[in-house]
């Protein structure tokens, strides 16, 4: 398990530093943002979920995971045994994940949404609970920045069309206790 974490936090900071680059920001912010350890903790904060979900005799009466999207900069997702996940995309509805074998899927979360000031949205999905007997598991590995600092929305200093932030400015550790408190439903709380 701590083989896993090391190689997710390895791939988690590869894939958030190519789009922290691709955004244009500098060196000196991006490691605020990549440094692992939380000073108030003094202990890494990222997470690694395990989830379990059990067969039902009536799917239809239950839900696996409500819809939601994930608070993180980014999740990578590794799904063992049957389908259930589904995203939802604008304009289709609900659209099911299978698993790949030998895939991992990188859901974007919340705090990259805000940080890229949209360019990067995060994705709203859930887990379905099948119709067949198999125990479906899940390993979610949460990339997450250090929970004291600030995350604002990144507009280009230099371009052709006026930028404007979407979002105000928002601390990380309560940045969670909004989606907390708002059952899930963050960005609008902290929209302009
Ligand atoms: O089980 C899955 O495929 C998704 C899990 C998930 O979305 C989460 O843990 O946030
Ligand atoms: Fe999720």
């Amino acid at each position: 398990m701590e083989e896993y974490q090391r190689e997710m936090k390895g791939l988690g900071e590869r894939i958030i530093r190519l789009i922290l680059k691709f955004l244009g920001i500098s060196e000196e912010e991006m490691m605020k943002l990549l440094t692992s350890t939380d000073e108030s903790i003094g202990k890494p904060h990222m997470a690694l979920r395990l989830n379990s979900y059990p067969p039902c005799p009536d799917p239809g009466q239950v839900m696996g995971l409500a819809a939601h999207t994930d608070t993180s900069l980014c999740t990578i997702l590794h799904q063992v045994g049957n389908n259930g996940l589904q995203i939802f995309k604008d304009g289709t509805g609900w659209v099911p994940l299978s698993p790949m074998s030998g895939t991992l899927i990188v859901n974007i979360g919340d705090l990259l949404h805000i940080l890229s000031n949209g360019r990067f949205p995060s994705i709203l999905h859930r887990v379905m609970i099948q119709e067949n007997k198999e125990h479906r598991f899940s390993l979610a590995y949460f990339y997450d920045p250090p929970g004291e600092i600030y995350i604002s929305p990144y507009c280009k200093p230099l371009s052709d069309t006026p930028q404007f932030p979407l979002y105000r400015s928002v601390n990380v550790k309560e940045y969670f206790a909004i989606k907390a408190k708002k059952t899930g439903k963050g960005l609008p709380a902290i929209k302009i």
